[in-house]
């Protein structure tokens, strides 16, 4: 896959495939439209182009706090995983935000990209005040001489699928129904760093992370099994995120025990991902009582993982 950042250095494309959108989390309903994208592409012999934007419009239009389910690097993993052809990451900001919608189809999207095909969402709008939707696309078809394919909205057990509601599922620390929303585990990227050494002491040592990204969205409380990426190698593991009520903390806490494990991993980088949920945080009443539960957990992390 190629990535263009820069809209006036963009190669010659054929017979353009073209699909736009946030594709925040790249989920079920995303990969419904990469799938039609991808078919419309071999029909006419064509490449796939996603054009996404970066930030994401919301944070400009809104100054909305992102939590987004997928980081940039994250979602070109992904779309490139689905074999798109070429992302196109357009730098989204408050002039980009004012053009009218029929301006936005006409020097942006037309002007730009020369679509044989725009594939879009269920939803889709675009231009100044978000206009624009499949009614005003349809309507300038002719003009233009694009093919117009729209792709209704997909359910998984009645439910449609939607950012929003795997956004709401994460901060509810329901990782499963996140994950099949996505159609993939959910996982995040952290810096280990320095914490007040307790952990060794009750010997259950944790790796504290901090969020590489900051517009990552932030798992809900609770004592997950897990499994982290250290360089090439991947260690079970479980991981709590809480404020640690036994020791009265008032500060949340990602923090990682990998079994088997016995390194100092200070500045390394680690991409957990979370394969399911144990419990929610409790306060013990002593740090004894807390490494039980600790040693129950580790059975319970270790069981889980070994089904998924
Ligand atoms: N099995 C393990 N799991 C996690 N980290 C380990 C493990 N073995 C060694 N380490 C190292 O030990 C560090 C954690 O030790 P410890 O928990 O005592 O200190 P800390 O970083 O201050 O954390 P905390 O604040 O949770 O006590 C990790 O950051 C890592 O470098
Ligand atoms: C798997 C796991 C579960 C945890 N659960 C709790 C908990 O329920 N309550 C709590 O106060 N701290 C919990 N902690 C955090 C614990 O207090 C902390 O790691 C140590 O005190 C060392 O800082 C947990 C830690 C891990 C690794």
């Amino acid at each position: 896959m190629q990535v263009h950042y820069d809209l006036e250095q963009l190669p010659p494309f054929r017979n353009a495939v073209v699909t736009i959108g946030t594709f925040d989390g790249v989920h079920l309903g995303h990969r419904e439209i990469l799938r039609a994208q991808r078919q419309a592409a071999d029909r006419c012999g064509g490449e796939t182009l996603v054009i996404t934007f970066d930030p994401h419009p919301r944070k400009i239009v809104q100054g909305a706090s992102l939590e987004l389910i997928t980081t940039l690097s994250e979602k070109a993993a992904l779309l490139e995983s689905l074999g798109v052809d070429h992302l196109v990451v357009v730098p989204f900001n408050a002039e980009f935000a004012a053009q009218e919608a029929d301006a936005y189809v006409r020097d942006f999207l037309v002007g730009r990209f020369h679509p044989h095909t725009l594939i879009i969402g269920y939803d889709h709008r675009f231009g100044k005040g978000r206009s624009g939707g499949y009614e005003l696309l349809e309507a300038l078809q002719a003009r233009y001489g694009y093919q117009l394919i729209e792709i209704p909205q997909q359910l998984v057990h009645s439910i449609g699928v939607s950012s929003t509601k795997i956004r709401q599922a994460l901060k509810q620390s329901d990782v499963a129904a996140a994950e099949e929303l996505l159609g993939y585990r959910f996982s995040f990227e952290g810096t280990v760093i320095h914490g007040d050494k307790l952990g060794r002491t009750i010997g259950y040592p944790t790796a504290n992370l901090s969020y590489t990204d900051s517009d990552k969205i932030r798992l809900g409380e609770g004592v997950y099994a897990a499994t982290a990426t250290l360089h090439k190698d991947t260690i079970g593991g479980m991981l709590s995120i809480g404020k640690r009520p036994t020791l009265n903390d008032v500060v949340e806490r990602v923090e990682i025990n990998l079994f088997d494990f016995n390194k100092d991993i200070y500045e390394e980088q680690l991409r957990v991902e979370v394969h399911s949920y144990l419990r929610p945080q409790e306060k013990y009443t002593s740090l004894d009582a807390l490494k039980e539960q600790l040693h129950l957990d580790k059975v319970n992390a270790l069981a889980a993982l070994k089904g998924s």
